[in-house]
């Protein structure tokens, strides 16, 4: 299971999570991951904790004053990119443009979607996974494999449907081993969760947690 720790622009501390990270990620058969701040990118990569970013736009070099391009996340450290996560959504054509220009970078991507529908078409982008996440479920700590495992299950078979070799992550809500272990039995591959770890007293002992069953 795939395990991406989403910190959003938590007030945590990036570098504590991500050393968290880093140590948890030693002791699990479980691929563990953290997206921070753009600007905590390159601190979080240098942690050895493997480092995604939240957003990259899509652009090339060139005039795109304030944007986020592909390379610079890479060179900072980062091996992938969220594209349209919930809090940062994007036009159809902009996903598509983020995805080639992730590709570019040699950015993995993990396209979000908000339901089974907008998940065959992220697939159809061609991305390294889909994140299926229910916006009302997002940081209520109702996890979405019990709330609404339709959800999920349709996401995974819409993704099927489109390309098999797409990995389906669910997320909004989780922040148990349990609901890790109920979103692998609806078929995720993984996991996107948020404030489970970032806002936890302990992020270390909420990681160990995440994957003790698996
Ligand atoms: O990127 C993470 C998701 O938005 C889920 O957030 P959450 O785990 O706080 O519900």
């Amino acid at each position: 299971m795939f395990v991406l720790v989403n910190l959003k622009t938590y007030p945590c501390d990036p570098v504590a999570v991500a050393e968290a990270v880093r140590d948890v990620d030693e002791t699990t058969d479980a691929r563990l991951a953290v997206a921070p701040a753009a600007t905590h990118i390159e601190r979080v990569a240098e942690t050895g904790a493997e480092t995604w970013a939240q957003h990259v736009d899509p652009i090339d070099h060139g005039s795109n004053t304030g944007h986020a391009l592909a390379e610079h996340v890479a060179d900072a450290g980062a091996v992938g990119t969220l594209v349209n996560h919930s809090e940062r959504r994007l036009k159809l054509a902009d996903i598509d443009g983020t995805v080639r220009a992730a590709q570019r970078a040699d950015l993995e991507t993990i396209v979000c979607a908000n339901n089974p529908a907008q998940i065959g078409a992220a697939a159809a982008l061609g991305p390294y996974a889909v994140a299926v996440e229910p916006p009302e479920l997002i940081g209520t700590g109702t996890p979405v494999s019990q709330a609404d495992p339709d959800v999920v299950e349709d996401a995974v078979a819409a993704a099927a449907d489109v390309d098999p070799d797409v990995s389906v992550l669910c997320g909004a809500g989780i922040s148990t081993g349990d609901d890790v272990v109920a979103a692998g039995d609806l078929g995720a591959g993984g996991v996107l969760l948020a404030s489970g770890v970032a806002k936890a007293d302990d992020p270390k002992a909420a990681l160990e947690d995440l994957v003790a069953p698996l």
